[in-house]
């Protein structure tokens, strides 16, 4: 679980309190108070995510996007800071023990339909994620080191 705390900032304009990510995890919970500040990035521009009273934001992760083969891709998202008031938001991630082996899911593939990712232990997608940020590389391309044909 993620607790975010993110200051005002007096000029939103000049940074981001969480920058454009996609999550690790398979889901993702949000619970994001009454402040609004997610985004997600659909056709080209990002669309506010904005609190609805007792309404948790479900997004999906990079290891939904390897199970589902592909067919589900994570929300691309980021966080706008606020110019008078601090936000607060609470992220819980649903995802693989380290050391659990998974990959497309067996009742999704078959003889015309093959798994594309290779399966892999959870580790192995943390190291190519972190990996990947030290090097400015998005996750869409580490999730693609774990293409069958890569
Ligand atoms: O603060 C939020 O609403 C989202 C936080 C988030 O995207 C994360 O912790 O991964
Ligand atoms: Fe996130």
């Amino acid at each position: 679980m993620n607790v975010n705390h993110y200051p005002p900032c007096p000029d939103p304009k000049l940074t981001l309190a969480a920058a454009r990510h996609k999550d690790r995890s398979l889901i993702t919970i949000v619970v994001q108070g009454d402040i609004p500040g997610l985004q997600f990035f659909n056709d080209g521009e990002w669309i506010p995510a904005d609190p609805i009273p007792d309404v948790f934001v479900v997004n999906m992760g990079n290891v939904m996007q390897i199970v589902s083969n592909g067919k589900l891709k994570p929300g691309e998202h980021q966080v706008v800071t606020n110019e008078n008031v601090t936000r607060q938001s609470a992220a819980i991630f649903l995802s693989p023990a380290d050391d659990h082996l998974f990959g497309p899911a067996k009742g999704l593939t078959n003889d015309d339909n093959p798994p594309i990712y290779r399966d892999l232990q959870y580790h192995e997608l943390l190291a190519a994620h972190n990996r990947g940020r030290t090097l400015k590389i998005s996750s869409d391309e580490t999730v693609k080191s774990f293409l069958i044909e890569a």
